[in-house]
């Protein structure tokens, strides 16, 4: 039976990643992505620009939403100060299922949780369900359509604290035109874009980081 491009990916990760050794796993991804098959990984290029914005906030609770196969996932657990934590929302249960599979071959189980459903059901059930009270960080690279309206439920589940920083995968490509009109036309919202590319390729994409003021 066909493999699906998920299992693939975690099959490259098995097969050239050190158990344990989180950059291990993310150059394994990147090496096969680039040079097999193409994957919406955020990948290495955006991805140091997300390690820079990862270590400036150095986040005590992160927020991704958007899972698929764990690559950004592993990149910015790896760089979590100890009892940190990172909770990560995947509404595919097939991307789940490997996801969990690359977290673990990582060895990031225990600063990691991985919730299944859709990011519109889950936020307001964030404090309650998950104990949390804000986030630091959230990285926004789940469907391109949500960016918005889930920033708008954030702010309303009390989610977003003073300093609070959104970091947002795709403004350009795919794209994401209303959530960015938004945060660069609020003054709750101090907004910058960090140019870059669509992961392996030549494509223009970039990252948009916005502070929430409160
Ligand atoms: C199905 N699904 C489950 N989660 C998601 C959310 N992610 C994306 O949609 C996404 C898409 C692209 C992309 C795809 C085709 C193309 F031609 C150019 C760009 C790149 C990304 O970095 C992404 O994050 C989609
Ligand atoms: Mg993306």
């Amino acid at each position: 039976t066909q493999s699906t491009r998920p299992q693939r990916i975690l099959g490259a990760v098995q097969q050239n990643a050190t158990r344990g050794d989180p950059r291990s796993v993310v150059r394994a991804i990147d090496q096969y992505c680039r040079n097999q098959e193409w994957a919406m990984n955020v990948g290495d290029e955006k991805g140091c620009i997300l390690d820079s914005v990862v270590s400036e906030v150095n986040p005590a609770t992160v927020l991704e939403l958007g899972t698929y196969c764990g690559y950004s996932t592993v990149r910015i657990a790896s760089l979590l100060p100890p009892h940190a934590k990172l909770i990560t929302l995947e509404f595919n249960p097939e991307f789940a299922v490997i996801a969990r599979q690359v977290i673990a071959w990582a060895g990031l189980e225990d600063k990691i949780q991985l919730v299944e459903g859709a990011s519109g059901d889950l936020i307001p059930k964030m404090k309650e369900q998950f104990g949390v009270e804000t986030f630091d960080l959230v990285f926004l690279d789940h469907w391109k359509d949500r960016y918005l309206p889930d920033t708008k439920l954030m702010e309303e589940c009390g989610l977003l604290r003073k300093g609070s920083v959104l970091l947002a995968d795709n403004v350009i490509c795919p794209g994401t035109p209303d959530y960015l009109e938004f945060v660069r036309s609020s003054p709750r919202y101090e907004s910058q874009y960090f140019k870059s590319h669509l992961e392996y390729t030549k494509v223009e994409d970039g990252l948009e980081k916005s502070v929430f003021l409160g």
